[in-house]
């Protein structure tokens, strides 16, 4: 997605920020199963405050003009909730994205609608996009097997379409399940547009039954508000506003707030918002990312910045996310003497930083969470991002909030 021009953001150091309001974006994940649900819903939904996020705009883009072609760029939720309503709506559709986007899996999610009648074929390589859908004419099964140990959005993707099915759905899920919170938010907006279901040990069961059209707001974004916890973290000084944060999320991520507290921050929910402010670090051992992924490298980095020798577990995802984060980390991390170390098979300890470079140049992988994970480093030295532009997949007005805070940035092209 990067050009070849190589743009960088010189972002200035500094470590003091007075107390800041920012405006944080809309969860990309709650825009993009909403949308879902809209386009199957037969009424008419109000729904506001829809993500900004290039991965929702997409989406909206493509539900809107229904192109023979799904093109959804990188964005995952877009390509695995998109090829189950293409097919449950019976609709002849190419599913492509970016190169990385064809390197991510998604046999997992054809075998799943393959298996209750629809006809996929794929186009490249089997197991991945780009992908050919022909539909679903009769539903063959009402009972469907799916492992959670790779992706939860194959699930989600499923559950979505599940009460449009004529028979309903019946999904087993099979050996350990990731990303747990993100199946929970799936069925908790189902549950808010009128959809009855029951989750009982391992298997989840939707009947047949329509959508009902109600007004829903999208709430503002835990895992970009994450970026804004690290920052302080590592701060000298300062207390920071986030707006439109609510204790009670359908967002998993909002666990940052419990991360947190062990790496030196006090949240305070509030009116319209929470209030983090400094409190003497009580450490951080060990943390579990199964179910709250997208928060690893914001955790790894602000551990790393604050000698916090943490253990982490439940990365597996991480390798088949816009990049493989897991390498993407170790290789930026080692430029600032930092490790993110596998001292046993899926055990990683983070090893900090003991000798600051004057300046640390990041390279991006084309995704936006290393852009925005490293940022906080800006506290300790001077860095260099490359491609800033990545961060609009999920949070494109990320650095005029940094801007908002006093941070001092320039571009070179
Ligand atoms: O359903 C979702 O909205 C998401 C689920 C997670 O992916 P996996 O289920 O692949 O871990 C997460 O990493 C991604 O950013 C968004
Ligand atoms: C992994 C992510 O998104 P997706 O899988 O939807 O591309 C992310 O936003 O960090």
């Amino acid at each position: 997605m990067s050009t070849d021009i190589k743009t960088v953001l010189q972002l200035n150091q500094k470590s003091e920020f007075s107390s800041t309001t920012i405006p944080l974006p809309s969860s990309k994940s709650e825009s993009n199963r909403v949308l879902v649900i809209d386009a199957l819903t037969e009424g008419t939904n109000k729904i506001t405050n829809l993500a900004e996020a290039r991965d929702t705009q997409t989406m909206i883009r493509l539900l809107r003009k229904n192109p023979p072609v799904y093109d959804v760029l990188d964005a995952g939720t877009t390509m695995r909730f998109l090829t189950a309503y293409a097919t449950v709506t019976n609709q002849n559709k190419v599913m492509t994205g970016t190169p990385r986007m064809c390197e991510r899996p998604i046999g997992i999610l054809v075998d799943a609608l393959r298996s209750i009648g629809a006809e996929i074929h794929y186009l490249g390589v089997e197991g991945y996009p780009p992908l050919a859908i022909h539909g679903l004419s009769a539903q063959t099964a009402d009972k469907v097997k799916i492992r959670g140990d790779v992706s939860s959005q194959y699930i989600s993707a499923m559950l979505m379409i599940a009460p449009i099915l004529p028979q309903g759905l019946e999904i087993e899920l099979e050996g350990k399940v990731g990303s747990r919170t993100y199946i929970e938010m799936t069925l908790e907006l189902m549950a808010q547009f009128g959809i009855n279901y029951q989750w009982k040990d391992n298997k989840i069961s939707v009947a047949h039954q329509s959508y009902q059209a109600t007004a829903f707001a999208v709430e503002s974004d835990w895992s970009g508000a994450s970026y804004w916890f690290s920052l302080l973290a590592c701060a000298d000084s300062g207390a920071l506003f986030l707006e439109g944060l609510k204790e009670n999320s359908l967002q998993g991520d909002s666990k940052i707030v419990e991360i947190m507290d062990h790496l030196g921050i006090k949240s305070t929910f509030k009116e319209g918002g929470v209030l983090l402010q400094k409190q003497p670090v009580k450490g951080l051992e060990k943390w579990d990312f199964t179910h709250c992924p997208d928060l690893a490298q914001t955790v790894a980095v602000t551990c790393a910045i604050l000698g916090q020798n943490a253990v982490f577990t439940g990365l597996e995802s991480l390798k088949i996310k816009e990049t493989d984060r897991i390498y993407a980390l170790q290789q930026e991390l080692a430029k600032f003497n930092a490790d993110l170390k596998e001292i046993e098979p899926e055990v990683y300890q983070v090893i900090p930083s003991v000798t600051m470079p004057s300046l640390v140049e990041i390279h991006t992988y084309d995704d936006h969470r290393m852009g925005m994970a490293f940022m906080p480093l800006l506290t300790k030295t001077n860095v260099l991002i490359e491609d800033p532009a990545v961060v609009n997949k999920s949070y494109p007005s990320f650095w005029k909030h940094c801007e908002i805070l006093g941070i001092e940035m320039e571009t070179i092209s």
